[in-house]
């Protein structure tokens, strides 16, 4: 399960990011892939250049940055979210077609375009293949988040041969099913509220409202896509106190924490703890990538504007997984 978000702050600044929930490490680190990196499509062989530099975390394979969640210098961001029973590519290559496995969607539409309106446009010529990065990796079965600093964000669905685009007014997006269902399910849940339920008279009964909170009596706590959906979508449009980057960013992780799963809670059939391995936090206007993991809540923080953007290698940061703690005393 993972769990994609975006939100705004009261001073204009953009934030998305995302939980990844996962019951396996992927070998994940942040990667910073500069301008002069060229890549190599595995499905028609081409190479190509990056237009403009990314940071994000994901993981290289064969020298191949290989992208979960990321965003590039010109404040355009992209997340791969699980997307099972329902993501399905084309067999074959398209002539004419830009031609790419779907675990290079990412690195595709952040090295090229600069806004969300010129990724909806260029996903008309766009046919993702089912060719596996190698035959030893398995072929990720994906939808996508992706988000600008105009606040605009849709949603990529390829579905029974279909790639579906969806603009999503809500900034929200988890797992299966498809994007549009999520949307209609929200509308179970319009009447929570975060203010008191008034006292009231049940036949012959007055209720009295027993603490605070209990306008969200109903709001779903599981952590299934849907409930994740629902909760998600509730805090990020009724959150509060974000009037800066750092604060926002802070209120970014205060929702990621609702929807992060505790080890144990959800157990795969193979017997595997699904846990929330790390939760991040881009400001596209600032070039910052934030994140923490499973095992270390302090926030970690690079800034690609701190980097060589145009170096041709791309730099592999150290994935910071060990708690940190502040000793007192
Ligand atoms: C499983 C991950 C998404 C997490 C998620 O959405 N979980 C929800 C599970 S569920 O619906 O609720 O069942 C996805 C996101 C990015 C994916 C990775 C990236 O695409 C990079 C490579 C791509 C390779 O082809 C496969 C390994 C891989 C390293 C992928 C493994 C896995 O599919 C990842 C890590």
């Amino acid at each position: 399960m993972c769990t994609g978000l975006t939100l705004t702050t009261n001073d204009g600044y953009h934030l998305f990011g995302r939980s990844m929930d996962i019951e396996y490490s992927f070998n994940q680190s942040p990667l910073f892939i500069p301008r002069n990196f060229t890549w190599n499509n595995v499905v028609t062989k081409d190479i190509n250049k990056i237009k403009y530099a990314i940071l994000g975390m994901g993981t290289m394979m064969e020298g191949h940055p290989m992208m979960a969640d990321a965003f590039n210098e010109k404040g355009l961001a992209c997340a791969g979210l699980n997307f099972p029973g329902y993501a399905s590519y084309e067999e074959n290559i398209i002539d004419g077609k830009i031609n790419i496995g779907p675990y290079d969607l990412i690195l595709w539409v952040l090295s090229n375009f600069e806004k969300v309106s010129e990724v909806k446009e260029a996903l008309g010529n766009l046919n993702i293949v089912s060719v596996p990065f190698s035959q030893s990796t398995p072929l990720p079965t994906l939808h996508w988040i992706v988000y600008d600093k105009n606040d605009d964000c849709i949603v990529i669905e390829k579905v029974k041969g279909k790639l579906n685009v969806y603009d999503n007014k809500i900034g929200i997006l988890t797992n299966s099913p498809t994007f549009d269902w999520h949307i209609t399910n929200l509308r179970q849940y319009m009447g929570l509220t975060s203010t008191q339920p008034p006292e009231a008279i049940w036949h012959k009964q007055e209720l009295i409202p027993l603490g605070q909170g209990l306008g969200l009596c109903g709001l779903p706590g599981d952590f299934s896509p849907a409930s994740r959906f629902v909760r998600t979508s509730y805090f990020k449009s009724h959150i509060a106190l974000n009037k800066d980057e750092l604060s926002g960013v802070t209120a970014f992780f205060h929702i990621l924490a609702n929807v992060s799963m505790v080890g144990g809670s959800v157990v795969t059939p193979a017997n595997l703890n699904d846990i929330t391995l790390y939760k991040s936090s881009m400001c596209l206007e600032k070039g910052t990538y934030y994140y923490n993991t499973y095992y270390n809540n302090q926030i970690t923080i690079i800034n690609m504007h701190n980097e060589d953007l145009d170096a041709s290698e791309v730099k592999v940061f150290p994935y910071r997984d060990v708690q940190s703690i502040y000793y007192e005393n």
